[in-house]
């Protein structure tokens, strides 16, 4: 059994090799002869799998993405020619989740917004969206859901009208891209959406360029009272309009779901999927790869309170997680030329909140454990 997994596929040649032959490629350099005689095909978002790529594949019986998204692979072609397709939602949740509420930690520190007085608005109630609504409970920060599909489907959780989203103080997107249909996400955030928004509104985009209108974005944040925006995601990727970052408040090139724990997901799934397919035993689980979880230290500054206050939460979180690191990062590469694949392919090590464990000594409120929990921390009680 031949596997052909993309090189970004973090441990992939560990897992890959436990079940056949095992052999990585480039994305920027893949060609269909390359796919000729393998049997599964393990990819990251940055491969294009098509009737190009696929056209002397005739052994290929499955081909999975160790990311969330899947709308890089053509699934009807699959579909078509009777080969399996899989994805690992719900691998990078958390790690995206982090990164909306690092961006709102930072916006509330520099005094963009009050996280006590806003409402955030969660477009998209999967993996990503129903995280981040873990997070934002753990601190009491106010949300709304919008999600059609999950709402005509019996989803009981309480979801708003689109309309409404448009009125909230932060609009988070956490949609996949749909380029057609009753649901397209496609410019969902189009110019009339942008228009509504005034400049007390933080709009956070970390799925797909293509769900924003970029156009109008750009006309948009040129205008009088525009909108504050970050961006982790573009157009045209990796070939983005540069031009557009002057103008947001925080830009990151596609980073948000890269965590060390969601990239390992990732290849921990489609490792699964492909047992499953070749009905092998599963033997490997993340564990193996992965660091045990890591003291930090951190002490309540008024145990007894029910709550953390904001400089408190602030400074823990931004110790572990500063997306602002990765904003200056990014704007440093592309000014110096540097690729966007290439400045995504050297990505720092940035650990989930589930990787630290917190000691508390004494008595603390069940309201500030209910809080650490809530974020992910491993409390140890000593
Ligand atoms: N920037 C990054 O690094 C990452 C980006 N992503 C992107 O975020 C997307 C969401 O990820 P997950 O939550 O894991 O996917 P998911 O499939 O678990 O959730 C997506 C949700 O969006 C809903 N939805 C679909 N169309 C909608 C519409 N028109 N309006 C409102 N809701 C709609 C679906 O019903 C579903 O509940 C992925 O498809 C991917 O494109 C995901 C992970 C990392
Ligand atoms: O999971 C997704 O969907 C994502 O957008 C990934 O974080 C993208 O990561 P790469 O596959 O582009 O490394």
């Amino acid at each position: 059994m031949k596997i052909l997994y993309e090189d970004t596929i973090p441990r992939g040649f560990d897992y890959f090799s436990s079940l056949g032959e095992a052999v990585s490629y480039n994305a920027a350099t893949l060609r269909a002869d390359d796919v000729e005689k393998c049997d599964y095909l393990a990819v990251r978002s940055t491969t294009s799998v098509n009737e190009t790529i696929l056209s002397k594949a005739h052994t290929l019986r499955c081909v999975a993405t160790a990311t969330a998204g899947s709308n890089h692979i053509d699934k009807t072609y699959l579909e078509e020619r009777g080969i399996a397709w899989r994805d690992a939602g719900g691998c990078n949740a958390i790690a995206v989740a982090e990164y909306v509420l690092s961006v709102l930690l930072v916006a509330h520190r520099d005094n963009k917004l009050d996280l006590s007085r806003i409402r955030v608005g969660i477009v998209g109630a999967g993996h990503v969206g129903t995280s981040l609504s873990r997070l934002l409970e753990a601190l009491d920060i106010a949300y709304v859901l919008n999600d059609p599909p999950r709402r005509e489907a019996g989803d009981p959780r309480h979801f708003v009208d689109f309309n409404d989203i448009l009125t909230c103080d932060v609009i988070s997107l956490h949609v996949p891209f749909v380029k057609e249909g009753a649901h397209k996400t496609l410019n969902l955030i189009d110019e009339d959406a942008l228009q509504s928004l005034g400049a007390d509104t933080l709009l956070i985009n970390a799925c797909r360029g293509e769900v924003v209108n970029e156009k109008a974005l750009m006309q948009r944040l040129t205008a009088g009272s525009a909108p504050t925006v970050v961006l982790d995601v573009f157009d045209n990727e990796p070939d983005i309009d540069t031009a557009l970052l002057e103008h947001l408040w925080l830009a990151t090139g596609h980073i948000a779901g890269h965590s060390v724990e969601g990239k390992l997901r990732g290849t921990q799934l489609v490792y699964e999927h492909f047992c499953e397919l070749a009905q092998k035993p599963v033997k490997l689980a993340m564990d193996d790869f992965l660091a045990a979880p890591q003291p930090i230290s951190f002490m309540p500054r008024d145990p007894s309170m029910e709550a953390l206050n904001w400089d408190e939460v602030i400074s823990l979180l931004l110790s572990i997680y500063d997306v602002t690191i990765d904003d200056q990062d990014f704007r440093h590469a592309m000014q110096a030329g540097n690729k966007f694949a290439a400045y995504r392919k050297a990505y720092r090590v940035r650990r989930e909140f589930n990787a630290f464990t917190i000691a508390l000594s004494g008595v603390v409120s069940e309201g500030i454990l209910r809080q650490l929990t809530g974020l992910g921390f491993i409390i140890e009680t000593l």
